[in-house]
């Protein structure tokens, strides 16, 4: 059932021969987003397009590279690394989208992910809730020299990563409020640097299946800014984020 007649995995919908040779997998949540990396790589070519994956291949000095949306949350990430592993993948970026919970992380900054806060579900179908969600520290390094080579205001270190995203912005709503409204606090009082969904799959998955991933996060705004009254901009423009991966591909490239 993983792979149909055509040898195309049930989900992402590709094939061995469309993944042959690929190097690394940059993975945004939002199909969007797909088509305005693919610009940044040579000989960009749409791959396919089924539900919420939409897939590009293109080059990076010579390397193969695909990108592929995951959609939002663990259990579409998670989909789309086990199918893209299943062709052959061992190296996973994801450039996604978070709020800002450290008051020093402003919309317009970039975060590369070293850790990832497991209060989703996803990982905790792959390994059990003690074991870390790590980043890989040459991916990450590499991430984190694209984004200093650029000059971008970047934050390294850990995401908090949930299933649901009003959890998050409206948690005084929610029944459980007592709960989320306490964790929340916690994860502020510990330096966490930011809110979103994937990365905690992404780094459980592939630790799990023995490859390699990392992240990078553009900050939209910052929720606890707000709270307090200090200036907080409100920045969509994934831009930085992906321009900071290509260079951070680049110097794997360059120096594996
Ligand atoms: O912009 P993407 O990569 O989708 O990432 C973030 O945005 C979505 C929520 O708006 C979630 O997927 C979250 O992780
Ligand atoms: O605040 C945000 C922004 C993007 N993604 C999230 O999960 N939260």
């Amino acid at each position: 059932m993983i792979v149909g007649d055509d040898g195309r995995t049930y989900h992402i919908k590709l094939n061995e021969e469309d993944v042959k040779g690929t190097q690394f997998a940059i993975l945004p949540g939002d199909p969007g987003r797909v088509p305005k990396i693919a610009a940044f790589l040579d000989n960009p070519r749409k791959l396919g397009e089924n539900r919420e994956y939409v897939s590009y291949e293109g080059f990076l000095d010579g390397v193969k590279v695909i990108v592929c949306s995951t959609g939002i949350g663990g259990p579409s990430a998670a989909i789309c690394i086990e199918e893209l592993h299943l062709l052959g993948v061992q190296n996973f970026i994801r450039i996604g989208t978070c709020g800002g919970i450290d008051l020093d992380v402003m919309g317009g900054d970039v975060v590369v992910v070293t850790g990832a806060i497991r209060a989703e579900g996803t990982s905790k179908e792959y390994l059990p809730i003690e074991f870390p969600a790590v980043a890989d520290l040459d991916i990450a390094y590499a991430l984190r020299e694209g984004a200093k080579k650029l000059g971008y205001r970047v934050h390294t270190g850990v995401v908090q990563c949930k299933d649901s995203f009003y959890g998050q912005h409206s948690p005084d709503r929610m029944p459980i409020s007592y709960e989320l409204l306490n964790r929340w606090e916690a994860w502020k009082r510990a330096g966490t640097l930011g809110s979103e969904m994937e990365s905690a799959a992404l780094f459980t998955v592939c630790q799990s299946l023995g490859c390699k991933a990392g992240a990078v996060m553009h900050v939209v705004q910052n929720q606890e800014r707000a709270a307090l009254g200090m200036e907080n901009p409100y920045d969509h423009d994934t831009e930085k984020a992906i321009k900071a991966t290509i260079e951070g591909i680049r110097y794997l490239i360059a120096h594996q």
